[in-house]
């Protein structure tokens, strides 16, 4: 078939094709024969039709539809057709003697009203071929149609746009009184395709042959190269080709005769020698060099490897190709001495001369247009960076995360042009610092005019402060304690405004949290630092953390003491021990800050306000009254020497130790570990197996596939034993959550999980078992009340026991039963008897409710119209 445009991708599924599939038919082709007969009218008249080359159907379903009931109609195709109703098909090729024999056999002596022929070879092959076997196709159905027609019958079939489209036309008229070509709008007008509606077949007695065979009616087909007068056209088309490649050319009127193959190659030297080489290009697919002229063209300078690659596929080739290649050709035909060149050489050496003036200055221009489009590219680069750290700074503020000294150690400002001066420039800072000996010393500000010292001091001397090993341990311990402090601060701020992370924390179990507040309340001495604390995002924690690393390094003159202390600290504090703080050295007391609870459930602005020096009285009494209740609450379970302690401590730091056991390990993580695996099996025992990994291991127990042993082993992998001495609590908190090993998990294990959830899902919420609840304990404080009305019933001596035990049964009646009795109300209607009364009326007993005799929405409508008439009245 003709395709000048591929009927697949987007065009395919077209409005036709959706609407064949929403009105049930085949095909989309249905809708052709839907147009051709709206417009000729040739099958609400017939009653006996024969649809030639029919499959899938979609034409014999329209024919079933138009035609009258009880019609006729005989579906041929090469395939086999689904059954339709009332319709008759078989499977056979209608060039065949079988198929004729086949359709008389069904007919008998019926002749047809109306022959269709939609047929299509089945195509594959170059397009002239296919042309040609539709056209003999469209014989072939001519022939059955003349067999079959009756007289006056119609004849529609389906020819290509080609050359034998005129010899098809003029046979028709030979046979039919009415011949019309006509392409319905539902054929894709990228379709070669075209329908012949041939009316008032003519019926002659005889036919001469010839008609129905191809070799005469296409005897003008030749193979010969394209005529003359279609060699202009053609030859336009071949040069368009060439100056347009990127557009698709149809042939609208066929291709030429004897042009059979698609795909053209032709000699280089027929190329060279061609009087026209632009139709040349753009008629071939490929130039070639197979004779020994063209292959010693291939070895010549003018023979580029570009020229060679373009004449390998000239259909892909863009303009500027197809001048290079004619460029080759014109200096190829120079040196074979078939063009002369005509202007003399001076002249082009002229012409050179200045083309090259014109390149100088362009490259110029290039350069420097690159050299600016570059420099504008950088300051943009150098923006971005600089607003992204901006940014980051930013958010690292709102987190707290950044103490205000940070922004200026970190920025420079990346969108200062060169020479200008940056505030805060890294090195002059970093110079500062040093002069200052470290941050401590910056921040504190102990030395404010330092800026001079720092240039008294040189290199060396510099150098020399930090060459001093000690030195620079001690200020490393101090940055990391630094570091701690912000950190803790983050996470405290964090707290403070994720809900989600408060309710991690609390299932977490771990109380180190609020320990740590007690650590600041010892380490405070000062009263109220932890007011401020909040406020400050945490920069008074830093300045706590820091001052404690001082004292630590301080106190400690070793190295080796220094980092101990130092460790020791940081991990009492990470899990909140203090023995070392507050409670008495011989037990280990977790502190438990009992005002600074109440205070951790204000916001940080409630703390601000509370910080004021008018609410410390108040405070005071607060914390004086709170510390009684929890001190009366304690004192059954803390003996009297360690509440001694306590009420020592509380005194002057308004929280309360409570103590613990001794543990000479406090300091170990093991142990800690081991707490933390208490309260995980604790948790455990109360919810079940929480995680996956934890069931799939549980049911590998259970099924045998691993024992116990196994499973100890498997602890001991590469995550088992790292050291975390010395590694600040956020790189742990960091490694906990991403740092252990991959247990895998099974389906059944997930499945099993995910049942358990959905039973937790589905139980009731909290508010409907607290009804619940709340029934169930009033019907137990019905019953009770019951029961002691039955004693009173029972010890009651001026009764007899019959009438004591029916009291009783009445009474627990009542007391077990849930319905709550209601009380009845009568509705009493204010008409009649009872219209206008005031009080009870007669012979109502028990509550009751008067209504009036009216509806709420008659005495609505009445008031309204008397306030209308009332209106119209004034008016
Ligand atoms: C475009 S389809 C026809 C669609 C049909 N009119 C409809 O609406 O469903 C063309 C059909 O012609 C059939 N065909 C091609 N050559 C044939 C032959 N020699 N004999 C019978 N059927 C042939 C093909 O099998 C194909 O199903």
């Amino acid at each position: 078939m003709g395709k000048a445009q591929k009927k697949t991708g987007k065009g395919r599924l077209d409005k036709y094709y959706k609407l064949a599939k929403e009105q049930g038919y085949r095909a989309r082709s249905a809708f052709k024969l839907i147009q051709l007969n709206k417009k000729y009218s040739f099958l609400e008249s017939a009653r006996c039709c024969i649809d030639l080359c029919a499959a899938p159907g979609g034409w014999l379903q329209v024919a079933s539809k138009y035609m009258p009931v009880n019609s006729v109609i005989v579906g041929v195709d090469l395939v086999p057709i689904k059954p339709i109703p009332r319709v008759v098909t078989f499977a056979s090729d209608i060039t065949t003697p079988q198929c004729r024999n086949l359709i008389r056999n069904e007919l008998k002596d019926w002749k047809a009203d109306v022959v269709l022929h939609d047929g299509a070879p089945n195509v594959g092959t170059a397009w002239v071929q296919d042309a040609y076997s539709q056209s003999e196709l469209v014989l072939m159905s001519m022939k059955l149609a003349a067999e079959f027609l009756v007289k006056g019958g119609t004849f529609v079939t389906k020819v290509f746009r080609s050359a034998d489209y005129n010899n098809l036309i003029w046979v028709f008229k030979q046979l039919f009184g009415r011949v019309e070509a006509t392409k319905p709008p539902s054929s894709r007008i990228v379709s070669a395709e075209i329908f012949v509606v041939c009316r008032d077949f003519l019926a002659p007695k005889q036919i001469d042959p010839k008609f129905f065979d191809p070799k005469h009616v296409f005897k003008d087909l030749s193979t010969s190269l394209p005529a003359d007068d279609d060699k202009g056209t053609s030859s336009k088309n071949y040069q368009a080709n060439v100056f347009q490649p990127e557009k698709k050319r149809r042939n609208r009127d066929g291709y030429n005769d004897g042009d059979y193959i698609l795909f053209k190659k032709s000699g280089a030297a027929e190329f060279v020698r061609s009087q026209e080489p632009i139709a040349f290009l753009g008629s071939v697919n490929k130039i070639t060099f197979e004779t020994n002229e063209e292959k010693e063209w291939l070895m010549l300078d003018v023979t580029t490897p570009d020229v060679v690659a373009n004449c390998d596929d000239l259909k892909v080739l863009g303009k500027g190709d197809f001048k290079t290649l004619v460029k080759w050709r014109t200096a190829l035909r120079e040196e074979l001495g078939l063009e002369v060149k005509t202007k003399p050489t001076e002249e082009v050496t002229e012409i050179v001369e200045i083309v090259e003036e014109v390149d100088q200055e362009e490259e110029i221009q290039n350069e420097l247009e690159r050299l600016h489009a570059e420099a504008a590219a950088r300051t943009k680069r150098e923006r971005r960076r600089a607003n992204e750290i901006r940014t980051r700074t930013i958010q690292r503020m709102q987190l707290q995360m950044t103490a205000p000294l940070d922004i200026g150690l970190e920025q420079s400002d990346a969108a200062l042009r060169d020479g200008q001066e940056d505030i805060f420039d890294l090195n002059d800072a970093t110079k500062l610092l040093r002069s200052k000996g470290g941050i401590k010393g910056f921040v504190n500000g102990e030395d404010a005019d330092s800026e001079s010292n720092s240039e008294v001091l040189g290199e060396d001397e510099d150098n020399e402060l930090w060459d001093s090993e000690d030195e620079r341990d001690k200020k490393v311990t101090e940055l990391e304690a630094e570091l701690d402090g912000m950190y803790d601060a983050y996470r405290d701020r964090l707290r403070e405004l994720d809900a989600k992370y408060k309710v991690k924390e609390a299932r977490k179990n771990n109380k180190e949290r609020e320990e740590w507040q007690g650590i600041r309340q010892d380490d405070g001495d000062e009263g109220d630092s932890d007011e401020g604390s909040g406020d400050e995002g945490g920069y008074e924690r830093i300045e706590t953390a820091r001052a404690r690393a001082g004292e630590d390094s301080s106190s400690d003159e070793s190295d080796e003491e220094t980092e101990e202390g130092y460790n020791v600290g940081r991990l009492k504090r990470r899990r909140g021990e203090e023995s070392d703080f507050t409670a008495p050295e011989s037990k280990r007391a977790r502190t438990i800050v009992k005002l600074d609870e109440s205070k951790s459930h204000l916001s940080q602005v409630a703390k601000v306000w509370f910080s004021q020096t008018c609410f410390t009285g108040a405070e005071d009494d607060m914390a004086e009254s709170e510390d009684e209740d929890v001190m009366d609450e304690d004192k059954e379970l803390v003996p009297d020497d360690e509440r001694r302690d306590e009420v020592d401590s509380s005194d002057d730091n308004d929280f309360e130790v409570v103590p613990q056991d001794d543990d000479d390990d406090a300091d170990m993580w093991d142990v800690e570990n081991g707490n933390e695996d208490g309260i995980r099996q604790a948790q455990i025992q109360k919810q079940g197996l929480l995680s996956a990994e934890a069931v799939t291991i549980a049911q590998q127990l259970v099924n045998r596939e691993k024992t116990r042993t196994q499973l100890i082993n498997d602890g001991f992998n590469r995550y088992s034993l790292n050291a975390k001495d010395g590694l600040p609590s956020w790189f742990l908190d960091d490694e906990e959550k991403h740092y252990k090993a991959n247990i895998p998990v099974t389906k059944e294990a997930v499945a099993a999980l995910r049942a358990k959830m959905r039973a937790l899902d589905a139980r009731p919420i909290k508010k409907i078992a607290e009804a619940k609840a709340r029934k169930k304990f009033k019907a137990a404080q019905r019953l009770e009340k019951a029961m002691k009305k039955a004693e009173g019933v029972n010890a009651t001596a001026d009764m007899t026991e019959r009438e004591k035990a029916k009291q009783i049964e009445k009474l627990m009646q009542k007391g077990m039963s849930t319905k709550k009795q209601k009380k009845e109300v009568k509705v009493v209607v204010a008409k009649g008897a009872h219209k206008g009364l005031k009080g009870r009326p007669k012979g109502i007993k028990g509550r009751y409710v008067m209504v009036d005799s009216r509806m709420k929405k008659e005495v609505r409508a009445k008031k309204r119209q008397e306030k209308a008439s009332k209106k119209r009245k004034h008016a």
